[in-house]
């Protein structure tokens, strides 16, 4: 893996000013410890295309239009890190809240989700280690819950490609109809309060799922998938870095865009 450098590369494109009333908070969860990478460091910050890993997804929300606020959760350990070393290696426009990780992805949503400031009506949780994340894939989610309010939420998603197989001590089970299965991805948007209260009743029933839609759909809110980039991979093991490497390397080279967007300057870390 390459060390933590001067950025060599650069951003995400930039879509449009902001034309709207941003709505919308982002949390960014980046409390794991990241054991099936194995990195010490975290996966989150390993330096990727000269920044850390964190700081794509920090700038694909933070020029998204509908997003006006950024909740980064880290553990307590990490926090000076994240002050020092990633909201520096970015330029980012919204001021940044940061909250403390929990025990479990879904314990650090919930601790991010108290320091969303009450004006934001609806929320965009996103995983860290998801830096392939783009703007149009986050603005085309938000939209589809602002779109429709019978909505309890909206995700964004891929549709599986390998063919699926159930499975039991090793046996193939069945091969379901692989149509109806898509992969969940993240930002998944809600409405802040309506994801505080699935939350909160995960928390009194001991439920732990493991995205935010599922806690959701279990008390029967209607949760859409928004088709969006399968590059959105979450860099979970080893492989997956190099993956991303490629991918982000790939998209650095069609966009072409220069390096004084992403200039350290850092955002407002309350
Ligand atoms: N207690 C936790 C666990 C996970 N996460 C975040 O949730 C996202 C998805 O989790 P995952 O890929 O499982 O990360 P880790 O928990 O770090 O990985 P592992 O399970 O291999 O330890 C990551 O951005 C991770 O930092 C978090 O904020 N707090
Ligand atoms: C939220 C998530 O990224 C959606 O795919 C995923 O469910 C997180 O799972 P993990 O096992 O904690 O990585």
């Amino acid at each position: 893996m390459r060390e933590w450098g001067a950025a060599t590369c650069t951003c995400p494109t930039r879509v449009g000013e902001q034309t709207r009333e941003a709505d919308t908070c982002a949390v960014i969860v980046a409390g794991g410890v990241g054991l099936r990478f194995g990195d010490p460091r975290g996966k989150q910050y390993v330096a990727l295309c000269g920044m850390p890993l964190m700081c794509w997804s920090l700038l694909a929300f933070d020029r998204a239009p509908s997003i006006g606020h950024i909740v980064i959760v880290c553990s307590d350990e990490r926090r000076g890190e994240v002050r020092d070393a990633v909201l520096p290696a970015v330029s980012l426009r919204h001021q940044v809240t940061l909250a403390p990780a929990g025990a479990t992805r879904q314990d650090s949503v919930y601790s991010g989700l108290q320091a969303v400031p009450a004006e934001y009506e609806m929320v965009a949780i996103h995983d860290a280690a998801r830096p392939l994340v783009t703007t149009e894939d986050v603005e085309a989610c938000i939209a589809a819950l602002r779109n429709d309010p019978s909505l309890g939420g909206a995700i964004c998603a891929a549709r599986t490609t390998d063919t699926l197989k159930l499975v039991e001590d090793q046996t193939i089970v069945a091969t379901p109809d692989r149509s109806y299965y898509w992969n969940a991805l993240t930002p998944q948007v809600f409405k802040t309060a309506t994801i505080r209260a699935a939350h909160r009743a995960a928390r009194w029933d001991a439920y732990q799922g493991t995205d935010d839609a599922s806690l959701i759909e279990r008390r029967g809110g209607r949760v859409l998938c928004v088709e969006t980039s399968r590059a959105n991979i979450k860099v979970t093991v080893p492989e997956d870095y190099v993956i991303a490497q490629a991918l982000m390397e790939r998209r650095l080279m069609s966009e072409g865009c220069g390096l004084d967007d992403v200039v350290p300057q850092g955002g407002d870390a309350e």
